[in-house]
């Protein structure tokens, strides 16, 4: 059984050693009971109390810690139930049901920017305070780790890859990527034949069509020929079935391993509980695997072939990864950390990039003829284009910006950490051992950052050298720090391709179809249970629904920030 290393500890701290310490210090000593006489009322009452115990100890050893070192004690959230159980409810539904950020909003604003939702005795920081990011992200980086309990968590779908891994390992996973992600290695010419495959399948006679889920795939497709060469759309003739059915089932496989490891997150320590009779993860790795052993196969057969890798040819990332190490499972592991870092991402950043043309024509307007000027309706997108298309760049900035693809991240603590505030008040205590959700999707629309219009939709504001240095600084979407994203290069390539190319599609439908060439929101197409509510759109809410009412469609957290039910548009007249 999966996961049976970590089940007997999850088992014996949950279950055994519960009863066994209260039967130990309280029943025998205390109250003199031989165990014959109370085993199952102790064995019930044991639960609460050590639990009520534990948590009261570690709140009065952080307290007597923070005093000791000149810090206050970070605000704790004081939910309605005990132990903040709907303060936990809330958060649970905040991933996936409600419009991300609105529960945050409310709790910000009663305690501050860096709070603790402390939910079942638990501490948990969650910060959007510019001055904690940096802390975290950079001044205090080797304290800040993803953490043992994550790699548990991860081990079967990440095994020991790059997003997998903490200090000396995780060194040496970014020493032995960093090279094969230089800006040399990524050209618009990787990336033109799928879009323009992409555009060609796309309905431009009116019809309504999710984008959100063709351009899931379309990110696939760049993904894994950006890093073993094949051609997701194409079957080689003498291809196995079996590896065809998982080339077909690859995306949904990723997808359904996220969720695995997103919702042990979620479930803790007990996890291996959940999975006792069946592992969740068997099936999606089987379709992973089968997809990526005939590729490493002929990886391995091309290196056996060559003498030295020639830097001139058309060399992939697994040529290269082959060619560094002999490591087969190694190998197979960087492959699905890069494909999870590269395909929901670029997806989320496309799907708001469309998003943000449709609902904001004007802008639309100004990239499309920003693209006729530098890049012409014919010809090569080239390094030299890429770089000239300035206001191109400034809204994709902006779509990062309010739609960070990453909406939160995640850090735990090995030591203690005193974290510092942007007010210049006390720094706050943070234990050992504790998590803290970094809201860079909260602190990307904060208005003491980014002024008062921070949730108005503004390429403009890239422009000029108008940023203020807080705001640069406060731009976290790649992540700052020693672990900044290692795929930014790749991912702008992609994507300023990507608005290149359907801009002149929008151009030849215009010409061809009366004037019919912009992306249309189409709202109707969508079920009714993933349609905004009316009364988030109506009138500015304040409350961090909607971005206070300028939003269209109902924006979710889900592996990545998502469109709920889809993107759903159309060719019609702007
Ligand atoms: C718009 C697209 C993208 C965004 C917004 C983005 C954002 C991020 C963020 C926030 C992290 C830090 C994650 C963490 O701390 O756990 C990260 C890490 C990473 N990204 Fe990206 N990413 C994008 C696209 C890509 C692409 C296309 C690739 C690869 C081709 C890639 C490769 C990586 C890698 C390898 C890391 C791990 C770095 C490390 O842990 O040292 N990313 N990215």
């Amino acid at each position: 059984m999966k996961g049976s290393r970590f089940l007997l500890p999850a088992l014996f701290k949950t279950i055994v050693l519960p009863p066994l310490l209260v039967y130990l210090f309280l029943c025998l000593p205390i109250l003199n009971l031989t165990s014959s006489l109370v085993p199952i009322p102790t064995y019930i009452i044991s639960f609460p109390l050590l639990f009520i115990l534990r948590s009261y100890l570690s709140l009065l050893r952080s307290q007597r810690h923070a005093r000791s070192l000149g810090a206050i004690d970070t605000p704790r959230v004081k939910g309605r139930w005990p132990l903040n159980l709907d303060v936990l409810r809330d958060w649970a539904r905040s991933g996936s049901e409600e419009e991300v950020g609105r529960m945050m909003v409310l709790l910000e604003r009663k305690y501050g920017k860096t709070y603790n939702t402390r939910v079942l005795g638990e501490d948990q920081i969650i910060s959007s305070d510019p001055a904690v990011l940096k802390h975290v992200l950079i001044s205090d980086f080797d304290n800040f780790v993803k953490g043992q309990k994550f790699k548990d968590r991860a081990e079967a779908f990440l095994g020991d890859g790059i997003f997998n891994s903490d200090g000396e390992r995780w060194k040496f996973h970014r020493a032995l990527l960093r090279p094969f992600f230089h800006p040399t290695h990524v050209s618009a010419e990787l990336f033109t034949t799928h879009v323009d495959a992409f555009l060609s399948s796309i309905p431009i006679s009116g019809e309504a069509f999710d984008i959100q889920a063709r351009l899931g795939q379309l990110s696939l497709e760049m993904a894994v020929m950006w890093m073993c060469g094949e051609d997701m759309s194409s079957v080689p003739m003498d291809s196995d079935p079996k590896w065809i059915a998982a080339k077909e089932g690859l995306g949904k496989a990723m997808t359904d391993a996220q969720r695995v490891v997103g919702r042990r997150v979620k479930i803790g320590t007990i996890w291996p509980l959940f999975e006792m009779f069946q592992d969740p993860l068997k099936e999606p790795m089987t379709t992973i695997r089968t997809f990526f052993e005939p590729i490493i196969d002929r990886a391995i057969e091309r290196k056996r072939q060559r003498q030295i890798l020639d830097e001139n040819e058309d060399i992939r990332f697994i040529d290269r990864l082959v060619d560094v190490t002999d490591d087969r499972k190694l190998v197979e592991d960087q492959l699905i950390n890069i494909l999870l870092a590269s395909r929901d991402t670029l997806a989320s950043c496309l799907t708001f990039c469309v998003y943000s043309l449709a609902l904001h024509p004007d802008i639309a307007k100004r990239v499309r003829e920003e693209v006729r000027q530098v890049a012409g309706q014919e010809g090569a997108v080239t390094k030299d284009v890429i770089r000239d298309l300035r206001y191109s760049r400034a809204f994709i900035n902006e779509v990062l910006r309010l739609f960070p693809p990453v909406p939160l991240n995640i850090r735990r603590t090995l030591r203690p950490s005193l974290l510092p505030t942007s007010d210049g008040s006390p720094p706050m205590y943070m234990p050992a051992n504790t998590s803290i959700i970094i809201a860079t999707v909260l602190s990307q629309r904060d208005h003491s950052v980014w002024g008062e219009d921070a949730g108005v939709f503004d390429p403009d504001r890239w422009l000029d050298g108008k940023l203020s240095q807080s705001e640069r600084e406060g731009f976290i979407s790649w992540n700052i720090g020693p672990r900044m994203c290692l795929g930014q290069s790749f991912a702008l390539t992609a994507i300023q391709t990507f608005l290149v190319l359907l801009s002149r599609q929008m151009d030849r439908v215009d010409h061809a179809g009366e004037g019919k060439g912009s992306l249309k929101l189409v709202f109707d197409a969508q079920s009714t249970k993933n349609r905004i509510p009316d009364g988030w759109t109506e009138h500015a809410t304040h409350d961090g629904r909607a971005r206070g009412g300028r939003d269209r469609m109902w924006v979710v957290a889900d592996v990545v920030l998502a469109i709920k039910g889809g993107l759903w548009v159309h060719y019609g007249s702007s």
